[in-house]
């Protein structure tokens, strides 16, 4: 059975029942969040008039610092031999953020990493003992005084023409991160994986926040959480429209040790390679 448990952010019962759904399928669902529906409908707004303009190749990544903007088909999901069908920015504390955009941003960004910080507690008291053990710290911890937490703002344009074979807005990926917060998207499109292949679609009405395991939490619990892969499939033809989503990717700081050898920059450095946003 592949279960998405959808939990209040207010019951005292959702850090049990949280971490029990991240455990079984990578993937939990927080309704009763602070991020309001019109705040999230509003920044997408905002952010789509800056897609929508030229100004945004102003703002052309910085390979060193990976931050700002990433054109139509940069990005490719590891394995994959076709870029996907989105363009996107990414923002970091010590990154740029062009100004019209610039208070709406930060202030999402701080109330992300705030939760962030809140449920990576919840996932610590709520794992066995012996997979606690292996954290190098809490995983709580981990995040505080992390300049690495990223805000990704995604546009995935309607499809133009009969895209090239196995094109997606998003092709099947892990995240490379602890834990992935996804406010609820414009459009639908986002689909987890069972263990058994199956696809299943992730509930995303207003609302809604998924949070989804990523790599560098599975490596860290030595599998107990695992990092579901999960994709965005392309609009039905008859709702070609835009789709735009945010994900907060939790990054511990770059000295954190993940496992015994490996920091989390080491695993960091080699995964922006795999997906072609690093030489
Ligand atoms: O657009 C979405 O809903 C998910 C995007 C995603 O999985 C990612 O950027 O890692
Ligand atoms: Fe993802």
């Amino acid at each position: 059975m592949f279960t998405i448990r959808t939990v209040s952010y207010t019951d005292p019962a959702a850090p049990a029942a949280f971490a029990r759904s991240l455990r079984e399928t990578g993937f939990a669902v927080l309704t009763d969040h602070p991020i309001t529906p019109d705040r999230i409908e509003a920044t997408y707004a905002a952010w789509g008039r800056f897609f929508g303009s030229d100004s945004k190749f102003d703002y052309k990544v910085n390979p060193e610092r990976q931050d700002g903007y990433f054109p139509f088909k940069s990005e490719n999901a590891k394995d994959s031999r076709v870029k996907d069908l989105k363009e996107f920015y990414h923002v970091y504390p010590d990154g740029r953020v062009p100004p019209e955009l610039e208070a709406l941003t930060r202030g999402l960004y701080d109330d992300l990493a705030t939760i962030g910080h809140t449920l990576l507690g919840w996932i610590q008291d709520n794992t066995p003992d012996d997979v606690r053990a292996r954290f190098s710290e809490p995983l709580p911890r981990m995040l505080e005084g992390s300049r690495q937490n990223l805000l990704r703002i995604l546009h995935y344009p309607p499809l133009t023409e009969a895209p090239e074979p196995g094109a997606v807005r998003a092709a099947a990926h892990g995240d490379i991160n602890l834990i992935t917060l996804l406010v609820a998207g414009s459009e639908p499109g986002l689909e987890a994986r069972d263990t058994a292949g199956n696809w299943h679609a992730v509930p995303c009405d207003p609302g809604m926040m998924a949070i989804n395991a990523g790599d560098m939490l599975e490596m860290a619990s030595g599998g107990h959480y695992p990092s579901t892969e999960h994709r965005v499939i392309n609009p039905p033809a008859a709702r070609n429209v835009a789709r735009f989503s945010m994900p907060m990717f939790c990054h511990p700081r770059p000295e954190v040790v993940l496992k015994p050898g490996t920091t989390a920059d080491d695993f960091l450095t080699q995964r922006l390679r795999e997906i072609g946003l690093k030489a």
